[in-house]
């Protein structure tokens, strides 16, 4: 039996009541339209009612801090914030150094928005060395061999958001 992953959350919650935010990179397009096709599904499963989940983009994962950090802005100065925020991005190794930097600077300045936007920040950052890690991990390889890591994401936000919300 596999012992990486998620698993089971802990207890069904009702996010009925919750604003859910997505934020995704257009790199590797097609594995980011599975991965959040993934999410906005677990999150649905859950009760996030599809007009309570928002969708915004940016152009690679590079641009994932600061367009998280001004869309969950935006979002409360509209009068519509934001339970949690899932930014989604996918590297995939090339031949240069460019993944590592990358996925190194971005990874720590995710995991560091929290205390600045004072929501979940949900880690949706797949770092591949290959293509076919990155289709495994959005459950879209030829194989299927993985389950989407996108609906461990929105079960993610959903947790976090009901246990340690404002
Ligand atoms: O989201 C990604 N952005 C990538 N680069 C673009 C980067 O995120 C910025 O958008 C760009 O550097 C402009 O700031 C990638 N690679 O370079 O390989 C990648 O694999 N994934």
């Amino acid at each position: 039996m596999a012992v990486k992953g998620l698993g089971q959350i802990d207890q069904q919650y009702d996010g009925s009541k919750l604003r859910i935010g997505i934020i995704h990179a257009r790199w590797n397009r097609s594995v980011i339209d599975a991965l959040v096709k993934g999410a906005i599904a677990r999150m649905q499963e859950l009760g996030v009612p599809e007009s309570s989940i928002i969708v915004e983009t940016v152009p690679g994962s590079y641009e994932l801090p600061y367009g998280t950090k001004r869309f969950v802005e935006r979002e409360k100065k509209n009068g519509t914030p934001l339970d949690a925020v899932i930014p989604i991005g996918v590297l995939i190794k090339g031949s240069t150094m460019h993944f590592e930097y990358i996925s190194d600077s971005v990874t720590h300045a995710l995991m560091n928005l929290q205390d600045k936007v004072h929501i979940p920040v949900i880690f949706g950052l797949l770092t591949c060395m290959t293509e076919e890690q990155a289709l495994a991990r959005a459950g879209i390889d030829a194989a299927h061999s993985m389950h989407n890591h996108g609906e461990d994401w929105g079960a993610c936000a959903v947790e976090m958001a009901l246990k340690f919300g404002p």
